[in-house]
């Protein structure tokens, strides 16, 4: 592993004034703390991510990460100030094998830009630490004396910070009893030489409430919300013996027919598939899985469900909420509908409230009404990031 990313997330987010930390505050649909991470996620040049967390948000941090469990590094501990979460992040790499760069991130900046994280990393192949910062635009002057300065000599500073893993790794632990509020300042107070890289201006780090208010509308303006639609029908078979079962929402529902179908004849999940492929402008489910292909013969199709998530989250996206509308005479759904609701939620890694399961007759009309077979509608909503 070459380059990890190492988000500190430990802090109390006091200055916001929230019920919660707000790194697990949510930015449109999504936690801060998520969108943060995506970025780096889903950075070709970022081989892993480590978030520091206080352990006593653990849940929290569980929600913020549903879905992003198998591209992070288990979390480590944070510390009592942001200057010991990096440390203890850092110490806990230092048990991994190979690492050369590090890149240093407030999860309190979500709205950093592919192209800092690439020109952080391009700098330091020739550096040992690179700062990231926003130069001045105003007239810089200090108050006591007062005093003006030549502005073109100072910029804010930003993160993500990069270094070379073995160095800063050792200056955190030589200078734990100092007090620094970044860690390029460890470097300076060492004499080593710093890059420079211009940050993006929307990088803010989210620190008071009014930064929340900024946040939503930097979201409007970089992120799209799309709609899906996604529709398909089985017809049915004899049953296969007296034990027989149907799947909708890969939940078996007893029934004396069975549905006709190459795969499992998850009707209620080829929908949903498809409304998330149709909300990122993607082809359908039949040519990703042909019902021609023998190899997905009898397929779970949880498998297509999870290929058409595991696309959006390669995007960056998000799901906003997934509505499906189930049409069929027999059997009758109402005792299942809340285990669908929940089974969709834990496939899709969102909340049960974002899902919505409804069941329907057809007034005995139709091929639904002669019982024939099901038809499901799926309507879905997502946001993605503008440049996806
Ligand atoms: N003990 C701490 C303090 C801060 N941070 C992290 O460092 C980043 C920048 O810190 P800051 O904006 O100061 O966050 P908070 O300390 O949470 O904010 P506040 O000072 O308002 O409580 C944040 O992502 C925060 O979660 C951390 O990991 N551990
Ligand atoms: C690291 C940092 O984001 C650089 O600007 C900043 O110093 C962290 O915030 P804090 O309030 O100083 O902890």
């Amino acid at each position: 592993m070459k380059n990890i990313a190492l988000i500190v997330a430990s802090g109390l987010g006091i200055r916001v004034n929230a019920s919660i930390p707000k790194q697990y505050l949510k930015l449109g649909n999504t936690s801060i703390l998520k969108l943060t991470l995506l970025k780096f996620i889903n950075h070709p040049k970022i081989d892993a991510v480590r978030v520091v967390i206080n352990l006593e948000h653990h849940d929290l941090y569980c929600e913020a990460t549903k879905g992003l469990e198998d591209k992070l590094l288990p979390p480590a501990r944070g510390g009592e100030r942001r200057q010991d979460s990096v440390r203890n992040g850092l110490q806990s790499l230092s048990l991994l094998p190979g690492i050369k760069n590090i890149l240093i991130h407030d999860a309190a900046r979500p709205f950093i830009s592919e192209e800092v994280i690439s020109n952080v990393l391009k700098k330091l192949e020739l550096l040992k630490a690179v700062d990231t910062g926003i130069s001045l635009k105003d007239t810089l002057k200090s108050k006591h004396p007062n005093a003006i300065y030549n502005r073109d000599n100072f910029y804010l500073t930003h993160t993500p910070q990069g270094f070379d893993f073995q160095t800063i790794l050792k200056l955190h632990n030589k200078y734990q009893e100092h007090i620094f509020t970044d860690d390029i300042s460890l470097c300076i107070e060492e004499g080593i030489e710093v890059g420079f890289v211009e940050s993006n201006a929307q990088n803010i780090k989210i620190t008071t409430p009014e930064c929340l208010t900024y946040g939503g509308l930097i979201m409007q303006q970089n992120y799209i919300t799309r709609v899906g639609y996604g529709f398909d029908i089985h017809k049915f078979q004899p049953a296969l013996d007296q034990n027989n079962t149907i799947k909708l929402c890969a939940i078996e529902v007893p029934f004396n027919k069975s549905l006709s179908a190459h795969s499992d004849g998850d009707v209620a999940l080829h929908a949903i598939t498809d409304a998330l492929l149709g909300a990122m402008g993607e082809d359908d489910i039949g040519m990703y899985f042909p019902p021609t292909d023998e190899k997905w013969k009898n397929t779970d199709s949880t498998i297509f469900l999870k290929h058409a998530y595991m696309l959006l989250t390669d995007k960056g996206g998000i799901i906003n909420n997934i509505d499906v509308t189930i049409v069929t005479e027999k059997p009758k759904l109402m005792n299942f509908k809340d285990m669908m609701r929940k089974k969709i939620a834990e496939l899709l890694n969102i909340s049960n409230n974002q899902v919505s399961v409804k069941a329907k007759t057809s007034e005995k009309l139709g091929f639904v009404g002669r019982e024939e077979g099901i038809s499901v509608s799926a309507v879905c909503a997502i946001t993605l990031p503008k440049n996806y």
